[in-house]
């Protein structure tokens, strides 16, 4: 199929979910550059009110502490798929958002449901701003972010593939160690009361395992311009 110019393209709203490792982000950045789309990674600004909290002395074990501090932190999204930004309060915590005390602690932080409330209204504010159109990736995006988005994408894998590319990533992490902690934050997401991480019913799963980054980018670009040319 001929790829459609983005420029003259109806705007188009993609949602891609997953479990941690799945490759949601690196699929999510390749389509969105590649069809002239807008980009927003919803886990870091998970990751970045969580930073906020721990900066700020709040008792993430306490979930009215949390609720009590959501508003407070100015969360800014950038949305270029070459350059992804968040800010808070004006500082760059792109790289501070990474770190394994974030990591360990940004499960408990996103089930606290005022923090959800806030960062969804962000999200669908972005969303609908995005002129061409966005790829927006989390764990809730075709349940309850955008419903009706054009195309819902759930991206699985095996654990085990999961974990080799984590501690890939981690340089030298211990695989296992990796698999454990994983395990334990996609169990905690799943089984969250509000918004859990869970497949839309209209959703098209693709199981990564077995498949290059590219093969997934090439089959979420088909799906994309299979929507489009519908539209
Ligand atoms: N299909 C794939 N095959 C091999 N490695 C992959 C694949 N998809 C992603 N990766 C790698 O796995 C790691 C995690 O991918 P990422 O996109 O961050 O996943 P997620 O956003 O779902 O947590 C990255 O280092 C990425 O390059
Ligand atoms: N839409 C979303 C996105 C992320 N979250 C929460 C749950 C996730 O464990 C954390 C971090 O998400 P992130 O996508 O950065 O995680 P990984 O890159 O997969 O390690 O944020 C969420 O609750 N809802």
């Amino acid at each position: 199929m001929e790829s459609t110019d983005a420029r003259t393209a109806p705007a188009v709203i993609v949602a891609i979910d997953g479990p941690s490792g799945t490759g949601k982000s690196s699929t999510s950045k390749a389509v969105a550059a590649q069809l002239g789309l807008s980009y927003l990674d919803t886990g870091a600004q998970y990751r970045a009110i969580t930073w906020w909290m721990v900066n700020n002395g709040i008792d993430i074990a306490d979930p009215f502490s949390v609720a009590d501090a959501a508003g407070k932190p100015d969360i800014v999204s950038g949305t270029d798929p070459a350059a992804p930004a968040i800010t808070v309060d004006g500082t760059d915590v792109a790289a501070a958002i990474r770190t394994q005390e974030v990591t360990s602690k940004v499960s408990a932080v996103s089930a606290v449901p005022e923090v959800r409330a806030r960062i969804t209204e962000l999200q669908r504010s972005i969303a609908s701003a995005a002129g061409q159109g966005i790829v927006v990736e989390g764990r809730d995006i075709g349940t309850t972010v955008l419903p009706d988005a054009d195309l819902k994408i759930f991206l699985t894998a095996s654990p085990e593939a999961r974990a080799a590319r984590r501690s890939g990533e981690l340089k030298g992490a211990d695989v296992a160690a990796t698999r454990a902690a994983l395990i334990k934050r996609d169990t905690a997401d799943s089984t969250r009361k509000t918004s859990p991480l869970a497949k839309a019913d209209d959703a098209v799963e693709v199981d990564t395992s077995d498949l290059t980054l590219q093969q997934v980018i090439e089959c979420v670009v088909t799906l994309v311009e299979e929507k489009r040319a519908t539209k």
